[in-house]
């Protein structure tokens, strides 16, 4: 739990991580998933609650905690006077890292993160995606247990993603353990073996993407133009149904009968389509808000 005066921004939330996994916090802005994050890193102390990393308490072992984890924090704070390679050197001393072995590591990171050619030149001549890969590549220089990235393609554009996505899913088939935040639902679908997703300081519901669509919005979803003759054919089939602006949103278990009925019925004078679900519905029907902004 964590409480700033009168806001509780982490509201009494249980979950555990398991070694290996990929492990997401999903919400929209505020939901107080960075706070849950720096409270793991142990630079935000809890106001209340049990919180352990590597099965020690963070009031306690915090020095060993942030020995093992790695952080890519939200913004960008690398070291604008350093190159790219300088960059990692300068924080592998942090860890106590001998000269030789940062050294090493850096070079090997720099390769990883495919950005050996811009080793030698200054952090602003590096574009958003790069600047991101760097952090990555930092955060791994003392070969961390648990990587914790809080919103690693924020601001990003779709190739420099998939980019990363692709080194988060290298680093997790290498054994690694990821924990990471998203405001974006399909990071979250592709990246994520277990998620819980959050929303004002609570968490809503935990598990794995594939069951929390499955569990809460069914496994495909009927879309058709709001129309009178639409919502009383829904009404006669005893559907549940939302309302999202101009579009009726069904949730059902059998998707193929009911667009059927609706194209009859409607005369296909509105649009019928059907959709597999995604988290995006998850979040829609546990809130009755949109996680999009
Ligand atoms: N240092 C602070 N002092 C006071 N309130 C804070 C502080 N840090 C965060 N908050 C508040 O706590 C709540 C949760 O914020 P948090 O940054 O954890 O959300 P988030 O889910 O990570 O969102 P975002 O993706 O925008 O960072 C917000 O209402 C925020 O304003």
């Amino acid at each position: 739990m964590k409480r700033f005066e009168d806001l509780v921004a982490v509201d009494r939330i249980t979950f555990r991580v398991r070694e290996g996994e990929v492990f997401g916090f999903l919400g929209p802005n505020g939901a107080g998933k960075t706070t849950t994050m720096k409270m793991i890193q142990c630079i935000s102390p809890k106001t209340g609650g049990t919180l352990e990393v590597f099965n020690m308490d963070v009031e306690t072992h915090q020095r060993e905690i942030k020995s093992r984890l790695g952080v890519v924090p939200q913004e960008t704070n690398l070291d604008p006077d350093f190159s790219t390679y300088r960059n990692l050197l300068v924080y592998a001393r942090y860890f106590g890292i001998p000269k030789r072995e940062a050294e090493r590591r850096a070079e090997e990171l720099l390769a990883f993160m495919q950005l050996d050619e811009k080793r030698d030149v200054l952090i602003e001549k590096l574009s958003g995606g790069m600047k991101r890969r760097l952090i990555i590549a930092r955060a791994l220089i003392n070969a961390p247990e648990l990587l914790i990235l809080d919103e690693p393609t924020i601001g990003l554009d779709p190739q420099a993603r998939h980019l990363i996505w692709e080194k988060l899913r290298n680093l997790q088939a290498q054994g690694n353990t990821l924990v990471l935040t998203t405001h974006y639902l399909d990071e979250a679908e592709r990246l994520c073996d277990r998620l819980v997703i959050m929303d004002n300081g609570k968490v809503l519901v935990e598990g794995a993407p594939a069951d929390l669509i499955r569990e809460h919005a069914g496994s495909d979803i009927v879309e058709v133009e709001r129309t009178e003759k639409a919502i009383a054919c829904l009404t006669g089939l005893g559907v549940n149904y939302d309302l999202a602006g101009d579009v009726i949103q069904v949730f059902t278990d059998r998707p193929h009968d009911v667009a059927r009925e609706l194209l009859e019925v409607c005369q296909h004078e509105a649009a019928v389509t059907v959709r597999p679900a995604t988290l995006e519905d998850v979040f829609l029907r546990l809130t009755g808000r949109s996680l999009r902004e």
